[in-house]
């Protein structure tokens, strides 16, 4: 977008912003996803190709056993295109009429789309951010200014979530910036607890645990996983274990864990939920409720009756249980 936040100008001809070296990053990008999806406006508008332009990315994808480019996908209420446009031109399309965004989604799933990048315009990225679709946000900024508010913006208006999102890293590519969001904080923090739990050494008699704990400026604190240092350290009392002792942030913290902190233990004394409650942190958020496989959790109870304010987040829980079989 630019500056000043649009995508386009107002004039008939499409806007380009990205330079050169952008281009090259969003092929890329575009090589890496199953789908990209665009709004029928856009398909009427600019009569994208919507293609993988580089020649080695598309012969990469097809050493993979992938199709040389990404489906592409659009949504419609209207209807009315010209069968001519680019989007049609070979049966790598999908067109969604009258579809809830969720259903497209989940329909595109189904077709063992796991990857799905939405290009635009405004409409679309306003349905897939005000619905929480969105893993991701690339938001890269050109260096000019449009100054014509009848163009389109980046969204219209709309009921965004509320909540600070995680910024990842920011590149310069060309005369470019690129930033990228995490519009989900604890969906984004429970992945990364995720990755520190197959770090995990294995264990027949143990689930794998990340955790990691984040302040209220949205900085981390510390992260660890189950075993880290010790054969019966837990993933919080790791991560806790590299915070001093009554740092005043974690008066404010959250502490993430891809599974409910533990409540009783046969291996040592003191359970996670009493080492949470011990530390003075106000917020927890895990993915997977403890199987009573080993011994009965009740970390949620024990944390929600102590004051703590637990956030169960069972839409993560497939990924938390990938890290081992004893989950299953
Ligand atoms: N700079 C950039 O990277 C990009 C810029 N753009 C620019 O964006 C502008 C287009 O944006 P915009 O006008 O918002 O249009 P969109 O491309 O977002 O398309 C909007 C249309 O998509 C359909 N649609 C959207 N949501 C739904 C839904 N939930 N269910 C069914 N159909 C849905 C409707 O189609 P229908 O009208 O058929 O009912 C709607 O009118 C263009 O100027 C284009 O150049 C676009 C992509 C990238
Ligand atoms: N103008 C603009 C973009 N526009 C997007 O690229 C589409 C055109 O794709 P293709 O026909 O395959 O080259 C267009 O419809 C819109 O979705 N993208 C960007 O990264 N940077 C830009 O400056």
């Amino acid at each position: 977008m630019s500056v000043d936040g649009y995508i386009d100008d107002a004039h008939p001809e499409r806007l380009v912003l990205s330079g050169d070296e952008d281009w090259d990053r969003v092929d890329e990008l575009r090589a890496s996803c199953d789908a990209i999806l665009v709004g029928a406006n856009t398909i009427r508008s600019d009569n994208p190709r919507l293609r993988v332009r580089s020649q080695r990315r598309r012969a990469e994808r097809v050493a993979r056993g992938l199709p040389a480019n990404p489906l592409r996908v659009t949504m419609t209420r209207a209807g009315g295109f010209d069968p001519d446009a680019e989007f049609f031109a070979d049966d790598n399309h999908v067109v969604y009429e009258r579809a809830e965004l969720s259903t497209v989604v989940e329909d595109l799933y189904r077709r063992g789309v796991r990857r799905l990048m939405v290009e635009g315009g405004s409409s679309v990225h306003t349905g897939f951010l005000t619905s929480n679709l969105a893993d991701e946000i690339q938001l890269a900024i050109a260096p000019i200014f449009v100054g014509d508010s009848r163009a389109p913006r980046f969204v219209n208006d709309g009921e965004f979530a509320k909540d600070r999102m995680v910024l990842g890293d920011i590149s310069r590519v060309g005369d470019v910036t690129v930033m990228r969001f995490f519009p989900d904080a604890d969906r984004y923090w429970l992945r990364e607890c995720v990755s520190e739990s197959l770090k995990c050494p294995p264990s027949e008699t143990a689930y794998p645990v990340g955790a990691v704990i984040v302040g209220a400026d949205g900085r981390e604190i510390a992260r660890g996983y189950s075993r880290e240092t010790d054969p019966t350290a837990h993933a919080e009392e790791e991560a806790l274990a590299k915070v001093t002792p009554g740092d005043l942030r974690l008066a404010t913290a959250t502490i993430y864990s891809s599974l409910e902190p533990c409540s009783t233990r046969k291996s040592r004394p003191r359970s996670c939920s009493q080492w949470i409650l011990d530390a003075g942190i106000p917020r927890v958020v895990f993915a997977l409720r403890e199987p009573s496989r080993f011994v009965v959790g009740e970390g949620f109870e024990q944390l929600s009756a102590a004051g703590v304010s637990v956030v169960e987040r069972a839409d993560l829980a497939p990924e938390a249980g990938q890290a081992s079989p004893l989950y299953r």
